[in-house]
C-alpha cells in the first residue's frame, strides 16, 4: 500500500497541502479531485518524490522507495526532442533496467505513429505515448495526473476499460480530473481535495451525493445568486 500520512507542503509562506492523509491500495482506483490550485499536482509530486521539502510520510508499506515500483503520468509529459516515439519508450524501458519488449500490442490499441518524432505529435498523441511508457511496464502503482484530459472519446473509452482490467489484476492507481464523470465510472474512491486539506473521501456507494456536496462546498454564495437569476 502507498500511504501518505500527514502530509505538508510549502512554498515559501504559502502552506498548499495542510496534514493531508490517504491510501492508495492495491487493486484500487482511487481519484483526486479539487479546484485549480488545490494542490493536487503538489501531492503527486510528493508522492512520486518529485518534491522532497515536505513534513509528514509517504511509504510504500512493503518496503521500497515509492518510485520502485510505481509509474507516473505527469500533467504535461516531457519529450526529449528528435526522439522517436519507439526510442521514447526504449529509453523509458532502459532508464529502469528492463528489457525492451515488443510495443505492438499495446500500441494496435493506441495506435500511435511510434516512428515520428514525439515532439511533433499532437497533445492527445504525447499524452498517450506517455500513458503507454507505463503500460509496456507492468507496474504495481501508476499515478495519473489528469490522464483523460486531451484524449480522443475513443482514447477516454478504451483507457478507463484499460484501468479498470489493471486495477482487477491489482494495480494501485491514483488518478486526478476535472471532469467527475469519468472519476465516478472509474474509482473504488474518490478524496476530495480542498485548499490543500481532504475535506471527505467518498466510498463508491456515496458518489450519488458527490456533486450535490461539491456544488454546496464549493459554490454555496454561488448557488443564492443562481436562485435570484434562474
Ligand atoms: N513550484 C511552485 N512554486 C510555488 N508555488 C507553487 C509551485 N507549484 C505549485 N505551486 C502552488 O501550489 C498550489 C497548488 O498547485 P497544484 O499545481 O498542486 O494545484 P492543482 O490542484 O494540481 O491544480 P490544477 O487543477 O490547476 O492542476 C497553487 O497555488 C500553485 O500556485
Amino acid at each position: 500500500m502507498l500511504e501518505v500520512l500527514n502530509l505538508r507542503k510549502a512554498y515559501g509562506p504559502h502552506i498548499v497541502l495542510h496534514d493531508v492523509s490517504l491510501n492508495l491500495c492495491p487493486g484500487t482506483i482511487h481519484g483526486l479531485v479539487g479546484a485549480n490550485g488545490a494542490g493536487k499536482t503538489t501531492l503527486i509530486n510528493c508522492l512520486y518524490g518529485l518534491e522532497d521539502d515536505f513534513a509528514g510520510t509517504i511509504r510504500d508499506t512493503a518496503g521500497p522507495p515509492v518510485r520502485t515500483h510505481c509509474g507516473l503520468l505527469p500533467y504535461e509529459p516531457y519529450f526529449y526532442p528528435r526522439l522517436t516515439g519507439r526510442e521514447y519508450l526504449e529509453f523509458c524501458l532502459q532508464a529502469r533496467d528492463r528489457p525492451v519488449t515488443d510495443f505492438s500490442g499495446w500500441n494496435q490499441l493506441l495506435e500511435l505513429p511510434l516512428d515520428q518524432y514525439a515532439d511533433e505529435y499532437s497533445a492527445g498523441m504525447r499524452k498517450k505515448l506517455a500513458l503507454l511508457a507505463l503500460l509496456v511496464q507492468q507496474f504495481n502503482y501508476l499515478i495519473l495526473d489528469e490522464p483523460f484530459n486531451g484524449l480522443d472519446l475513443e482514447a477516454n473509452l478504451l483507457l478507463k476499460e484499460i484501468l479498470k482490467r489493471l486495477r482487477d489484476r491489482g494495480t494501485g492507481i491514483l488518478l486526478t480530473s476535472h471532469i467527475l464523470g469519468a472519476l465516478t465510472e472509474t474509482c473504488d474512491e474518490i478524496s476530495v481535495l480542498i485548499d490543500g486539506r481532504v475535506q471527505r473521501q467518498y466510498a463508491a456507494a456515496e458518489f450519488n451525493t458527490l456533486e450535490a456536496d461539491l456544488l454546496q462546498r464549493l459554490h454555496r454564495e454561488k448557488l443564492g445568486l443562481l436562485d435570484g437569476l434562474v
